[in-house]
């Protein structure tokens, strides 16, 4: 049996169609994107229609429309998704136009909905809970990692452990009736989870069980070919290092699991492993895209992120030749200039920041710090000659 890091690991060989560019092996950074022809500038190289897993941070969910992004300097959008509790009517998810909501809806299905609004009422039921305690304090930890920066080898433990728990939860989840100490068990496991939880990684892991379940079961086997979805899913490259940091995610995304498997509607559960997490963490980990205000400069807002696969194979250059658009929930990747055959297509990971306005240390710091490499892009390698 491989283990969960081993499992995680795997990562399926990945098949482009796309018309000018195709992803080939580099001796620098992985896989990346290279021309196959000669493409004028100004061309579209490629259309990311649909992330796999995306999240609106918590304080703009009223602010960033939840299908096409759309963000109005700060203004609540008016239509919202309802449910009605004992508290009376209560949005859930907030659009630009109604045909954001109904596409949403469409998308989600009644049980993308269900699961949706199962994890809303959670969160939101606890931030009451919260408002309420007299300090700021989290609920009471009965455990905690003492120190923030695990080595592999406990980053291992702790997702074997995180799967044995999620055993346990969903063996009580699974019964027609479970007895008075499952019930127990639930109870603790939600609230423990919840003592831990970032609402944020939460809804990112629940989109991403969503996908996965619309994709249909993945025989882990490879008997037979993986569906689409779980296809360009694997075929990322996965980074535990977000794991090896300071500020080291783990006991959230243990948490995460954890509070959706004791909340989502039976049908999902078998999407909601621990394995699953762990994929789709790591993939997001170093793969994802910021979701951003379209003000653009230094004035646009971090909305969110999410991970579209078919766009990740884009390596970074402090001198990209691509731009990338989102005119709403795609990303579009257009020339910025003539590309040569075989030339590597690049973005800029460095958001908001112009490369050109700052000195190869200070690209390569920011680099370091928010993707974990050392720049190889030709400009960086250039002036570093120089120096
Ligand atoms: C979105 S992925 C790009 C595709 C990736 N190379 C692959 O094989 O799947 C981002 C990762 O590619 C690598 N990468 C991208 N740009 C790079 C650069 N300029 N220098 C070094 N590594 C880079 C880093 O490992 C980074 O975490």
């Amino acid at each position: 049996m491989p283990s969960l890091l081993e499992a995680n690991a795997l990562m399926l060989d990945p098949i482009t169609s796309a018309e000018f560019c195709e992803i080939r092996q580099t001796p620098w950074a992985g896989r990346g994107m290279f021309a196959k022809k000669t493409i004028p500038a100004s061309t579209v190289v490629l259309q990311s229609p649909e992330p796999i897993a995306y999240v609106i941070l918590q304080p703009y969910r009223h602010e960033a429309c939840d299908w096409c992004f759309a963000y109005d300097n700060g203004t609540r959008w008016p239509i919202s998704y309802d449910v009605e509790d004992k508290k009376g009517k209560r949005g859930v998810a907030w659009f630009s136009s109604d045909e954001c909501c109904d596409m949403w809806q469409e998308r989600m299905g009644a049980l993308g909905i269900e699961a949706w609004i199962a994890l809303d009422q959670a969160m939101t039921t606890y931030r009451r809970a919260r408002s309420k305690e007299k300090t700021t304090q989290p609920f009471l930890p009965p455990t905690t990692i003492n120190k923030s920066l695990p080595i592999e080898s406990e980053v291992e433990a702790i997702w074997s452990a995180c799967a044995d728990t999620a055993n346990v939860i969903l063996a009580a989840r699974l019964v027609d009736e479970p007895s008075k100490a499952q019930r127990r068990l639930l109870r603790e496991a939600q609230k423990l989870a919840l003592s831990f939880i970032d609402e944020d990684d939460a809804f990112l892991l629940l989109s991403g069980v969503l996908s996965l379940e619309r994709a249909g079961p993945f025989d882990q086997t490879l008997s037979e070919p993986a569906p689409p979805t779980w296809q360009a899913l694997l075929e990322l490259q996965p980074s535990v290092s977000l794991y090896l940091k300071n500020d080291s995610p783990i006991v959230r995304h243990v948490a995460a699991i954890h509070l959706l498997l004791c909340i989502l509607p039976l049908p999902l559960l078998p999407y909601c492993t621990a394995l699953n997490a762990l994929r789709l963490f790591t993939r997001d980990a170093c793969n994802s895209f910021g979701i951003r205000s379209q003000t653009h400069g230094s004035e646009s807002e971090f909305l969110g992120y999410g991970v579209w696969p078919s766009a990740s194979y884009f390596n970074h250059s402090c001198a990209p030749n691509l731009v990338k658009l989102s005119p709403g929930r795609e990303w579009v990747f257009e020339t910025s200039r003539e590309i040569l055959p075989d030339e590597e297509l690049r973005i800029s990971y460095l958001g908001d920041l112009a490369p050109h306005e700052m000195d190869v240390e200070e690209r390569r710091k920011q680099l370091k710090l928010t993707w974990g490499f050392d720049c190889d892009c030709p400009l960086c390698l250039a002036q570093l000659q120089i120096k």
